[in-house]
């Protein structure tokens, strides 16, 4: 029997490459999203999807959806018996959300509280949630396991990210046929090897690595590096950056868990490599893998920032059996060939 999964926000970052992965594993899957942080081609198909169907050689049924619309959502269900549902979809930009934070509760909370009801209406128990280390809020001790107290977020973003795991506990907490596992990552990074998907963010990046690849293609002049005066081995910023292709495969064997294992609830791991790498060490690994020199000037620290923050993942290696796979060297080349070749992301312009 085959397994039918919903990703919502398929045509985004992370639930394009976990689409490739998905469809390579065999797996059915039926893609929504509403084009809001996502380039459509000329047929009104995600640019992203072609170019995974293209990849896989097998087709991805997609429908411009919008979480809110919770009519459009019951059709997916009643047109297709869906297994388990993988939900990517939310607005991520922390900057954003400080100003608008009716805009990240809304669409991240309620369009998750009315997937979730449709699920409950349609009898699909089986969900992933796409959670992020930023539920930690301030770091109280590294590495960071599961245990480390959650909920003391600084931004609406991050807020509405703990707030639906809150929720997801309850759920499963009040109806014990709920089986949720909420994967926590930590910074994803890279791309595909082929260098035909990858991270396109919507105008100037907020995050390290595509401004990085951005300043390597020309696009900007040099990189503003945000403190050099924390307690770390070089006084920039250390994060745990994890390669998008092995988040992708981590979420096969968190499926693995939801499909094979009887046990219901909420489960959490955490999805890092466990290291901890600082921004100059992030600038030198990319100079080596493209060639490129990139230019930086040493700037103040940025509000909301912390000094470390890496993870303990060992639960995901003895829980699902996962463990990351991929180094900064493999994370900075496999940027750098989709940056090069698509030097302005999916757009042609
Ligand atoms: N990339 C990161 O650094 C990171 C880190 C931790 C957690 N996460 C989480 O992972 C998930 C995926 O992140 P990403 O980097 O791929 O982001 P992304 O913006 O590339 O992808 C999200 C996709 O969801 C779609 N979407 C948003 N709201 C929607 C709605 N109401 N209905 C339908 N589609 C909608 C967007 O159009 C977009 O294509 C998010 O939930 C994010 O919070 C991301
Ligand atoms: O132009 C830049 C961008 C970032 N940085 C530094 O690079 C490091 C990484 O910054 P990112 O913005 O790439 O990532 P963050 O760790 O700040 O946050 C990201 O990862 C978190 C998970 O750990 C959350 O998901 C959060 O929402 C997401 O933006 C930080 O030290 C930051 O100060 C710079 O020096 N210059």
């Amino acid at each position: 029997m085959t397994f039918t999964i919903l990703v919502t926000g398929g045509a985004g970052y992370v639930g394009s490459h976990t689409i490739l992965e998905l469809l390579n594993a065999g797996f059915d899957v039926i893609c929504v999203d509403n084009f809001s942080n996502a380039h459509k081609d000329s047929a009104n198909i995600p640019t992203a999807i072609s170019r995974v169907e293209q990849l896989t050689k097998r087709k991805v049924t997609f429908y411009s959806v919008d979480l809110m619309d919770k009519g459009a959502v019951k059709g997916l269900f009643a047109k297709h018996k869906i297994d388990c549902v993988a939900h990517f979809a939310a607005l991520k930009s922390v900057g954003e959300s400080c100003r608008l934070p009716l805009k990240y509760y809304q669409n991240n909370i309620i369009g998750t509280t009315i997937l979730l009801e449709t699920m409950e209406e349609a009898g699909c128990y089986n969900f992933l949630y796409s959670s992020s280390a930023t539920v930690y809020g301030e770091t109280q001790y590294l590495p960071i396991d599961e245990k480390h107290p959650t909920g003391n977020c600084t931004n609406p973003y991050g807020k509405s990210k703990y707030f639906v795991e809150e929720i997801l506990k309850d759920l499963c907490i009040a109806d014990k046929k709920w089986k949720v596992i909420s994967l926590r990552y930590f910074n994803p990074v890279g791309s595909h090897q082929s260098g035909q998907i990858g991270e396109d963010p919507n105008g100037i990046p907020n995050n390290l690595m595509p401004f990085i690849a951005q300043v390597a293609v020309g696009r900007h002049p040099s990189l503003k590096i945000f403190g050099s005066d924390y307690n770390t081995h070089d006084g920039t910023g250390v994060r745990d950056y994890i390669h998008v292709v092995d988040l992708a495969k981590g979420h096969l064997n968190a499926l693995n868990k939801l499909e094979k294992v009887k046990e219901t609830g909420f489960f959490v791991y955490n999805l890092g490599t466990g290291s901890g790498y600082s921004v100059l060490d992030m600038v030198k690994a990319f100079q080596e893998a493209s060639g490129k020199t990139i230019r930086y000037e040493l700037v103040a620290r940025r509000p909301g920032d912390v000094a470390s923050c890496y993870s303990d993942a060992s639960l995901a290696e003895r829980e699902l059996g996962w463990k990351a796979q991929l180094g900064i060297k493999e994370m900075c080349e496999d940027t750098w060939r989709w940056q090069k070749n698509n030097p302005n992301g999916y757009s042609k312009l």
